[in-house]
């Protein structure tokens, strides 16, 4: 099958986003050129989006590549409880027994992705907007 839309996020390239000539390095951030598809993921309960770059210069045509922590994973570890993992999963199938391990991961732990993608609105348009079912994470 061919990929869709693939989406580094640690990589350098030579570019000229405005006059000039550039090293870009992206790391945790993806290119965002004119018409480029992307993908920002939110967290392991909230959406994830589909892109298209706008090629903004002043931006090095680059977006965010996710929503991003709000909490460190020690901070979030010390604030949330298996319970509030599986309260923020309401709706998305996983594997419950995997609740405690997954304190630092919980959505809790990430930014609003509604925000983020608002704050971002002139790096990068939303194509589709993908709803999260069901979640897996290995050990
Ligand atoms: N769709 C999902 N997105 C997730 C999940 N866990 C985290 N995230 C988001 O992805 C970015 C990038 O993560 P990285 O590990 O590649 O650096 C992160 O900032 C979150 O917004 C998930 O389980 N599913
Ligand atoms: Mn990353």
């Amino acid at each position: 099958m061919d990929t869709w839309i693939s989406c580094h996020h640690n990589f350098v390239r030579r570019e000229q986003p405005g006059d000039e000539w550039l090293y870009v390095h992206r790391k945790g951030a993806v290119s965002a050129r004119a018409d480029e598809p992307g993908i920002v993921p939110g967290s392991m309960g909230a959406p994830s989006y589909h892109t298209c770059g706008r090629g903004e210069a002043r931006g090095l045509c680059s977006s965010a590549h996710g929503a991003g922590r709000q909490l460190s994973r020690g901070e979030a570890r010390r604030q949330i409880r298996a319970g509030d993992v599986v309260a923020q999963m309401d709706g998305v199938w996983f594997d419950h027994r995997a609740a405690d391990a997954l304190r630092d991961e919980a959505p809790a732990a990430y930014k609003d992705i509604g925000a983020v993608m608002r704050a971002q609105r002139e790096l990068t348009r939303v194509v589709r907007r993908l709803r999260p079912l069901l979640n897996f994470k290995g050990a």
